[in-house]
């Protein structure tokens, strides 16, 4: 496929695990509102392929936009504990000005990185930790109602009824990947949630590889690797995407 991917939030964790690992796999449009240094930057992609920009300014969203196939929409505050106005400004927003203009340009296919923090209201008490060891049978599979365990949590969920709402209106391909916790190299450590729900940097980018690959209406999938101790299934994205995970945390316990 020609047509370019366009990634938005390029420069961040997720950004980078995706480039360092399928660099070579698409021809990158790549968008941050942050200048981008060329280590950042994988072979082939000239600074004319890098567009220092905000999601939320339209008409510049709208010039990244022009001739892309698919769309993987990572910009936003990735942060658990960030505030009301920065979500709704970064993530709900921004998403909605991608979305609008990725509909507009005619876009094929938006991946949207959702996160564990839309559902992270069903790790009640009573459930945990028994949920994040391997011997628990609690599991989510993406059909379930999100449950935001904060407001960054919200504005994730928020994000995937955009989704629905562009894809049931505009006929756009959705997938929603509700990434777990993303650690470079290793699981991490004395930390069973994100043992339960770590994404390794190369299935990270083989799962976001599937995401523009693979042909889908609307999806919810989960961003985890194999993991023994996961509580989320990872069937739909196996099924649907063709998603093959290739690491798993209990690989790294003593
Ligand atoms: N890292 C993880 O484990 C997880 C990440 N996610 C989601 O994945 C996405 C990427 O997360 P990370 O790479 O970890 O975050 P990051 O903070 O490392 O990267 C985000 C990038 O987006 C850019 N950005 C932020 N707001 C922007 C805006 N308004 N316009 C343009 N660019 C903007 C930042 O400059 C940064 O380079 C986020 O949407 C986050 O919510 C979801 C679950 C887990
Ligand atoms: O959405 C996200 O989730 C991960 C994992 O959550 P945590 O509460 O176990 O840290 C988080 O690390 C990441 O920053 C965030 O964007």
């Amino acid at each position: 496929m020609d047509d370019p991917v366009l990634l938005t939030g390029a420069g961040g964790r997720v950004g980078q695990a995706i480039l360092r690992h399928s660099g070579d796999r698409f021809e990158w449009r790549l968008l941050d509102r942050e200048p981008l240094s060329s280590e950042k930057l994988p072979a082939g992609v000239s600074k004319d392929d890098v567009y220092a920009v905000d999601v939320t300014d339209e008409a510049a969203v709208e010039e990244a936009m022009e001739g892309v196939y698919a769309v993987i929409h990572l910009a936003g505050d990735p942060r658990p504990e960030a505030p009301w106005d920065s979500v709704l400004r970064n993530n709900i927003d921004g998403t909605h000005t991608v979305l609008q203009a990725a509909v507009d340009a005619g876009v094929e296919k938006f991946a949207f990185a959702s996160s564990n923090h839309a559902v992270g209201a069903y790790e009640t008490d009573e459930r945990t930790p028994e949920m994040y060891r391997p011997d628990d049978d609690f599991k989510l599979d993406g059909e379930e109602l999100p449950r935001p365990s904060n407001l960054y949590g919200v504005s994730k969920a928020s994000g995937e009824v955009l989704g629905r709402y562009y894809h049931d209106h505009a006929g756009i391909s959705v997938v929603n990947v509700r990434i777990g916790n993303l650690t470079e190299g290793h699981p991490p450590i004395d930390y069973e949630r994100g043992q339960a729900m770590w994404l390794s940097y190369r299935d990270c980018a083989h799962l976001f590889e599937r995401c523009v690959l693979a042909d889908y209406d609307y999806e919810i999938v989960y961003g985890i690797s194999d993991n023994d101790r996961k509580y989320y299934s990872i069937d739909r994205a196996r099924d649907v995407l063709g998603y093959e995970p290739t690491d798993n945390s209990a690989e790294f316990e003593g």
